[in-house]
Parts: structure tokens; sequence; C-alpha cells
């Protein structure tokens, strides 16, 4: 099996670790953080080296602005991950260093960047198009036609009528039902989803 190298520390990289060890094709032998709070997660030692130059490497950071920073620096080859529970059409496209998490579907003719996360049970439906770096959450439902622009997260649970336009950077609370366009930056939530503030990113 191939080593491979994972960046940040944090929850996210307990999904990711446990994804990767199942899918058997490589094995996480360390995981690089600034901050280190432990000294090893899942048996995998945790180190602030940041010199080291791996082959191999996923960004196994939730955060979509600092997953997209640490991806510009680094080079490395980035796998895409995806659980044998994910239920896709070969019509699907999916970007480097993308990790898809347990029991997530995506329909047809869905593309998705580079460096996204679909987590677990997400449901993604036909022509559904996410730029790079989106993060869509546990349980949320997005429906046909949306597209969403970089670095926009989807919270859990939330849906997002068919059609929709998300803009970039953008955070889209839990549990909200978006029925309109969404504009860069915004922050959005509740039912039906309002803008509430902008993000800086
Ligand atoms: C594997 C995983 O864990 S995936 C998890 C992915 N992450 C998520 O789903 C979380 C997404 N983030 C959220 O939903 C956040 O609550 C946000 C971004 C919508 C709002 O965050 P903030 O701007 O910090 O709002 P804050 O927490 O200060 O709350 C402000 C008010 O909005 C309410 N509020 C916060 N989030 C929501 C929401 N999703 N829906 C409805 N109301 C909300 C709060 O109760 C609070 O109300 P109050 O003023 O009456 O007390």
């Amino acid at each position: 099996m191939k080593h491979i190298t994972l960046y940040g520390a944090g929850g996210h990289c307990y999904a990711v670790i446990e994804l990767i060890r199942s899918l058997g094709e490589y094995i996480p032998t360390l995981v690089i953080d600034h901050d280190p709070r432990e000294g090893s997660i899942l048996t995998i030692p945790v180190s602030k080296n940041e010199d080291h130059a791996p082959e191999t490497a996923c960004i196994t950071i939730g955060d979509n602005a600092i997953r997209k920073r640490i991806s510009r620096s680094i080079e490395a080859d980035f796998p895409t991950f995806i659980h044998e529970s994910v239920v896709q059409y070969p019509s699907v496209s999916i970007g480097k260093g993308t990790v898809v998490l347990p029991l997530a579907l995506l329909d047809a003719a869905v593309s998705i960047g580079d460096f996204c996360i679909i987590n677990n049970s997400a449901t993604i439906s036909h022509n559904v198009a996410l730029e790079n770096y989106v993060h869509i959450a546990i349980n949320a439902a997005i429906a046909g036609g949306v597209k969403i622009g970089e670095g926009t997260l989807v919270g859990a649970g939330a849906v997002i009528n068919p059609e929709i336009n998300i803009g970039k950077w953008a955070i889209i609370g839990s549990g909200a039902i978006v029925t309109k366009d969404v504009p860069d930056h915004a922050v959005v939530y509740g039912n039906p989803a309002v803008v509430k503030r902008y993000t800086n990113e």
C-alpha cells in the first residue's frame, strides 16, 4: 500500500482516516498540523513538521478557505476518495483531492470540483455543478440543476430548491430551505432562507 500524508488534525481528519483505510489503496502514515493538540489520531502520529514534502497528500480540514490555502502550498498528488457505499452514475465527474463520505448519493451528470467534501448522506441530484472547495454537509439535499460557487458551505440538513444559483464563499446554515439565488459571501439560514450577513472570505 502507498503512504499518504494528511493535513489538518481536526474532526474531519477522523472521518477521512477511516475512509482511506476502508478503501485499502493508501495507508495514512502522518498527520501534519500547525498546532497539534493530540499526539496521534486513530493511531496515526500528529506532527508540526512543516518541511515534510509528501508524494501523496489529502487535506483533512473542514474549513473551505483553509483547505484552499493549504492545497496551494503543497506540491503533491491529491487522490480522490469515494466510500464504497456511495451511489453514483457513470456520468458523474469528481475532481482531485475531493472526498465523498459514506452514503452520499450523486445523481446523473453531477459535476464536483477539486478539494470538495461531500459528507455523509448528502443527496446531490441530477445536473448539479459544484465548484472547487465546496463542502456539502451531512444530510443536505441539493435538487436538480443547482450551481454552487467556490468555497461555499451547505450546512447539515439544508435543502436547496431546483435550479438555484449559489455564489462563492457563501454559508448556507444547517436546516435552511433555500428558495432564491444566494449572492457571493452571503450567510443565509431559516425557512425560507434569507441573507443574515456577509463573510469576508
Ligand atoms: C460532519 C459535520 O459535522 S458537517 C457540519 C457542517 N456545519 C454545519 O452544518 C453548521 C453550519 N452553520 C450554521 O448553521 C451556523 O449556525 C450559521 C453559519 C448559520 C450561523 O452562525 P452565526 O452567524 O455564528 O450565528 P449565531 O450562532 O451567532 O446565531 C445567531 C442567531 O441565529 C440562530 N441560528 C444559528 N444558526 C441557525 C440555523 N442554522 N437556522 C436557524 N437559526 C439559526 C441562533 O439560534 C441565534 O439566534 P438568537 O439570536 O435568537 O439567539
